[in-house]
């Protein structure tokens, strides 16, 4: 998958009347611009990502300088209404499907790339997509996080079916948050590692700087990389730079525990990994008459939270692959009895990975899916993944040249 644009959607109407009109930008390109208000001053997103920067750093440094006096009142700070009355539970089921691809096809050009797929994934799920070298895994992450449309088929969200990118369906956005974690990072190159991290809180928080400091450092801390706040990307390795974006979703989680859901993500952000959007006030009510809504330990209705992971640990040690994994499990909510069959706080759902590595395949997921040539080949287990005797999963799991998997 490619490094860059995370955005994958914005509810704001304006925003998605602008994308509608950028008809020559690739998907890619749409949901960059897609993320600001910039986009109608924009001509390219290299241009777009220039003055986001530009724009960000102002506005790291107003926040600084605001947060230090203790004026945060200039820093613009979109929020809901505070007032609303916890609604009523609405207890989901176990196997609700929040994600389902139906016989989809994808081609670039003259090139087909998924011929048929079709895959559920359900309410606290953590799935694995496995399969060879440009078989389409990323595709497939890319079509279910709508950043792609498919060529034929259908991708339902929530049973409701989604037409064309996420960014052109704001309803169906409102009602399932997507995050995905890009292969590469996808970290702002002319911020340093803390104001990375710590972007969103900065960005959409009334949090002082102080408190924002303490709070990345926490985050720096439980990825193993204590002290780098102040190096800026380029001075990372790759395997940092991973765990530099998993601090960041850290902080965003540690929004949630701190009982800041009134905050708006709808600007976020060209050039963020983690891409999260909450939802408009509007869309936000919305989604609160709908029975998917579910109650968490702050009685607010959040919508479900699924989290897309483009081969998280590649080139990483096996250690750092190991936090990496543990990261994954740990932001990812299981039911809790004691909260009347919602989840723990981090609103992370579901996640989906896409993975070559053997130990987070072992570590970091249940049910696994397999991919080649274009179709669903495989699905089962991980344990099913050791002991079944389908000839493309033992030549997967063995490494071996003999098998239906041929590289010429
Ligand atoms: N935007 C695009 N334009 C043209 N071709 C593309 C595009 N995105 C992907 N492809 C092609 O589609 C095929 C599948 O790519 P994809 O990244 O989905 O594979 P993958 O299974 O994730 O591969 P890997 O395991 O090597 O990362 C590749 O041949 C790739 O070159």
């Amino acid at each position: 998958m490619r490094p860059g644009c995370t955005s994958l959607n914005s509810s704001d109407l304006s925003c998605q009347e602008a994308c509608s009109t950028s008809q020559s930008l690739t998907s890619r390109q749409s949901s960059i611009y897609c993320s600001g208000k910039s986009l109608q001053h924009a001509s390219t997103p290299a241009q777009y990502i220039k003055r986001r920067h530009l724009r960000l750093s102002t506005r790291l440094e107003a926040k600084k300088a605001t947060t230090a006096s203790g004026d945060v009142s200039t820093i613009p700070r979109p929020k809901f209404g505070s007032s609303a009355a916890p609604q009523p539970v609405h207890q989901r089921q176990k196997d609700e499907i929040l994600i389902e691809l139906k016989d989809v096809h994808k081609a670039f050009g003259s090139k087909k790339i998924l011929n048929g797929v079709n895959i559920t994934i359900r309410r606290g799920e953590a799935v694995g997509i496995i399969g060879g070298s440009g078989t389409g895994k990323s595709t497939t992450l890319r079509l279910m996080a709508g950043l792609l449309a498919p060529d034929k088929g259908e991708i339902q969200i929530l049973g409701q079916t989604r037409h064309g990118l996420l960014a052109d369906d704001p309803e169906l956005a409102a009602q399932l948050k997507l995050g995905m974690v890009f292969q590469n990072g996808a970290l702002f190159d002319s911020l340093s590692v803390g104001e990375n991290v710590g972007f969103q809180l900065y960005e959409h928080t009334k949090m002082s700087g102080p408190r924002i400091a303490v709070k990345v450092a926490e985050a720096l801390a439980a990825v193993g990389l204590s002290g780098v706040e102040k190096l800026l990307p380029s001075e990372l390795s790759g395997g940092m730079r991973k765990r530099v974006a998993l601090a960041r979703a850290i902080v965003r989680d540690d929004l949630h525990e701190n009982d800041e859901q009134d905050v708006t993500y709808d600007e976020l952000a060209a050039g963020l990994d983690l891409v999260a959007f909450t939802v408009s006030r509007t869309s936000r009510d919305h989604v609160r008459d709908r029975p998917v809504c579910a109650l968490n330990a702050s009685n607010s209705c959040m919508p479900a939270q699924v989290i897309m992971y483009d081969e998280p640990t590649a080139g990483l040690d096996p250690v750092a692959s190991t936090v990496v994994e543990d990261l994954m499990r740990s932001m990812h909510d299981s039911p809790d009895p004691s909260m009347n069959g919602s989840s723990r706080r981090s609103g992370i759902t579901s996640y989906i990975v896409v993975t070559h590595q053997h130990s987070t395949i072992r570590r970091a997921v249940d049910r696994l899916i397999f991919l080649h040539e274009g179709t669903v080949v495989w699905e089962g287990s991980v344990e099913e993944f050791d002991t079944c005797d389908v000839p493309i999963v033992r030549q997967f799991a063995s490494g071996s040249l003999n098998g239906p998997i041929q590289y010429e």
